[in-house]
C-alpha cells in the first residue's frame, strides 16, 4: 500500500487541515500519515484559537516517519509561522521525498490569518524550491506575485511568475472567481487547464485541502502529473456536489460518496 503524509494543521470541526486530508487519503486508498504543526480550534464558522507546536515537536514527528517507513508522497498544509517552515524545510531536505505538493495556506475561507503574515516570505523561500507542485488559490497567489488577478489571462500571468520562484509545477485554482472553476497548471512549459462547472453550495470548507491530498495520493498511486490532478480535480468536483451541511456556517465537502455508492450505501 502507498503511504502518504501531510504535514498540515488540526481541524477541531474535521472540514480541512489535517483531517481533511486524512479522508481523502483514505478515499484514494493510501494510507495516511500526518505532522501536526499547528491546532485550530474551528468550526464551520470561524477559527477561535491557534496553538502552533514547536520547532523541536515538528522535527520529531518527521523523524518519527521517516526513520521507520517508507513515504510515497508528501502534502504540505498550514505551516503557521516562521520557525515551523524552517523546520520543515530542514528536515524535507534532509530526507528528500520525491513527491512534495506545497498548498501555501494562508487565510481560512472563514477570514483568519492561518499563516502569519511575516511568514510569507520565508514559505516562498524555503517551501517552493522543494516542491513538484504548489498550489495557490486566487487570493494567494495574489499575495504571492502582488498582482490583481481577474482573468484567465491574468491567472496565466501569475503562474508564470509563481513558476519562477522555484516550485517545479504551478496549479494554480480558480475557485474564487465567478465564471467556471477553472485551474489552470503551468510546468514552465506550456499551460493545461481543468475545467468544471460552478457548483452553487456555500459548503467548501476544506476544498484546497482536499484537492492537494488528491493530487498528492493519485502522485503516490503512480499517475503522470496531468492525470493526478485531473483525477483529483474529478474528485473535489464530486465532493463539493455532495457537500454536507453541517454546522451554521461553510459546510464541509464529502470524501466518500463515490465509496458508499459504489458500495450501496446510498442511492
Ligand atoms: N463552487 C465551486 N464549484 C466547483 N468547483 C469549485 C468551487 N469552489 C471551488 N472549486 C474547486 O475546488 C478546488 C479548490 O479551489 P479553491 O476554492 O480556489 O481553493 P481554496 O480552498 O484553497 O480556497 C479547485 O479545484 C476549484 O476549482
Ligand atoms: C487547519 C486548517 N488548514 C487549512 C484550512 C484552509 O481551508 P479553507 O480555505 O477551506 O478554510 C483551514 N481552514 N484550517
Amino acid at each position: 500500500m502507498k503511504k502518504v503524509l501531510t504535514i498540515a494543521g488540526s481541524d477541531s470541526s474535521g472540514g480541512a487541515g489535517i483531517q481533511a486530508d486524512l479522508k481523502t487519503f483514505s478515499a484514494h486508498g493510501v494510507f495516511g500519515m500526518s505532522v501536526i504543526t499547528a491546532v485550530t480550534a474551528q468550526n464551520t464558522q470561524g477559527v477561535f484559537a491557534v496553538q502552533d507546536i514547536t520547532r523541536d515537536v515538528i522535527a520529531k514527528q518527521i523523524e518519527a516517519i521517516f526513520e521507520d517507513i517508507e513515504v510515497d508522497g508528501v502534502k504540505i498544509g498550514m505551516v503557521s509561522q516562521v520557525q515551523t517552515i524552517e523546520v520543515i524545510a530542514e528536515q524535507l531536505r534532509h530526507y528528500a521525498p520525491q513527491t512534495i505538493v506545497v498548498d501555501p495556506v494562508m487565510v481560512s475561507k472563514s477570514g483568519y490569518h492561518l499563516l502569519n503574515p511575516e511568514a510569507e516570505v520565508t514559505l516562498i523561500k524555503e517551501l517552493l524550491p522543494l516542491a513538484m507542485m504548489v498550489t495557490p488559490n486566487i487570493p494567494e497567489a495574489e499575495v504571492m506575485t502582488k498582482m490583481s488577478i481577474r482573468t484567465l489571462k491574468q491567472m496565466e500571468e501569475a503562474a508564470k511568475i509563481i513558476y519562477q520562484m522555484g516550485a517545479k509545477n504551478v496549479l494554480l485554482k480558480g475557485g474564487h472567481l465567478e465564471d467556471d472553476s477553472t485551474d489552470i497548471l503551468y510546468d514552465g512549459r506550456e499551460f493545461s487547464y481543468f475545467s468544471s462547472s460552478r457548483i452553487a453550495t456555500k459548503n467548501t470548507h476544506g476544498t484546497g485541502c482536499t484537492l492537494s491530498s488528491a493530487i498528492t495520493a493519485n502522485m503516490a498511486l503512480g499517475y503522470s502529473l496531468n492525470e493526478a490532478v485531473s483525477r483529483a480535480k474529478e474528485y473535489i468536483t464530486i465532493a463539493i456536489q455532495h457537500s454536507l451541511s453541517i454546522g451554521k456556517g461553510v459546510g464541509p465537502t464529502h470524501h466518500f460518496y463515490t465509496l458508499y455508492k459504489k458500495a450501496g450505501l446510498i442511492e
